[in-house]
């Protein structure tokens, strides 16, 4: 496919997802669609259509369309930039040529920028993220509409950092270490090679973002642990890695734990599986870790359609179930245990103000650590509690 061929299939899948589809469902049935298209190409789609969603605020200033947003985008990359005339030419398969409405509109400058052209987000998520922010709402907004990193955490019990950087050179794959974690690897070139590499596939080296293992990495030491809100089961493992704990994990559903297994077996990790009720038979734990779900906000550069599509009565929702887990697991907790609250979201709503209510409505209870990690930092946003008992 031509550049401009990519452009216009990004216009396609944009109106598609504006129309009310998801973005990846969007893309996928493009996908099908265009057997034409290689996986270069696809991959090239995807990314601009990431690109118009992270930055949706500020390319909307055409108009809320596929095509407005991709007029936006291609004003505003540099590589793009110099060619319109010939990428928006309607020749073959290449978007229609610029009206003279959208040349004005493109010159129109940024004096008069909203705050969904600014903040990228939402008027009540911008307001949110004010009042959990303050000064540095502006700029964590903006480090939002960047693409997220790739990070690796080296699994210390197969290697080191230096050899990890090593094998993965070897494969193509240039990482450096990244000072937000001992462990951490940015992956600088060829992200796209990891999941190929001898590193990877042999368990030297897992997925994960920096300021989750920065997290996972400060938990203190436990000899039985319980990641409750497991999922796939990264934190647990990170954990194990760094601890000489019985480890155990749980998720509400099931099914998100279904690559903790293999994941743990590349790793040489041993993880027990419960059940909800499995957990109230094997408790107390003297760590209980609930990485509970949350807007995601502290990932939007990963998910930008998330910035889009909660509402306010979902963040509510979301914050009983997240109060609804604390109770729950609080009771999984031995005498003198912590029970670790945690989120990648960046709203007082979900992460202090759940504390203080948890505290409120448990007076035996009481919180003896808070950290928020911000993406300003280069992982993603992140909010960790410890809780103990009086
Ligand atoms: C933020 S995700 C966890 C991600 C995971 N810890 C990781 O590092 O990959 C939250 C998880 O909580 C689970 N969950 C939702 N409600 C729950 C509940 N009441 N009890 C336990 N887990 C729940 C969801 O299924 C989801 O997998």
């Amino acid at each position: 496919m031509t550049p401009a061929a990519r452009l216009s299939a990004a216009i396609e899948v944009l109106d598609v997802y504006l129309s009310g589809t998801a973005a990846e469902k969007a893309l996928t049935n493009w996908a099908r669609r265009s057997r034409f298209a290689g996986s270069k190409d696809r991959a090239a789609v995807r990314d601009i259509v990431f690109e118009c969603l992270r930055k949706r605020g500020t390319y909307a200033r055409l108009g809320l369309t596929g095509r407005g947003l991709v007029l936006c985008y291609s004003t505003e990359n540099a590589a793009l930039v110099d060619d319109m005339t010939a990428l928006f030419s309607g020749e073959g398969h290449a978007p229609a040529p610029l009206s003279e409405a959208e040349e004005a509109g493109l010159v129109q400058t940024r004096d008069t920028a909203s705050d969904e052209m600014t903040y990228n987000m939402p008027d009540w998520l911008s307001g949110a993220l004010k009042s959990s922010l303050g000064d540095e709402a502006v700029d964590v907004a903006q480090a939002l509409t960047e693409r997220a990193g790739v990070y690796l955490r080296v699994n210390s019990s197969k290697g080191s950092v230096e050899g990890a950087i090593t094998s993965l050179a070897k494969d193509g794959v240039i990482a450096v270490a990244h000072d937000v974690s001992n462990l951490a690897l940015h992956v600088v070139e060829n992200p796209r090679k990891v999941s190929a590499s001898e590193a990877y596939t042999s368990g030297l080296v897992e997925l994960q973002d920096a300021a989750s293992q920065a997290l996972c990495a400060g938990l203190p030491a436990a000899k039985r642990m319980l990641d409750y809100c497991a999922g796939g089961g990264g934190k647990v493992l990170a954990y194990g890695d760094l601890n000489d704990a019985a480890l155990f994990a749980h998720d509400a559903n099931p099914q998100r734990l279904r690559d903790l297994t293999p994941r743990a077996k590349r790793a040489g990790v041993k993880v027990e599986i419960l059940t909800t009720k499995g957990c109230r038979k094997a408790a107390p734990f003297d760590l209980v870790l609930c990485d509970v779900p949350c807007s995601g906000s502290g990932s939007w550069r990963r998910s930008p359609e998330g910035k889009w599509s909660l509402t306010q009565a979902a963040l509510i929702d979301l914050m009983e179930v997240q109060q609804n887990i604390l109770r729950e697991a609080a009771d999984l907790v031995c005498e003198n245990g912590v029970l670790a609250y945690a989120t990648c979201s960046l709203f007082r709503q979900e992460n202090e103000d759940q504390i203080a209510q948890f505290c409120d409505d448990n007076p035996s209870w009481s919180c003896t650590f808070e950290r928020r990690f911000s993406p300003l930092d280069g992982g993603d946003g992140f909010y960790i509690a410890y809780l103990t008992q009086k």
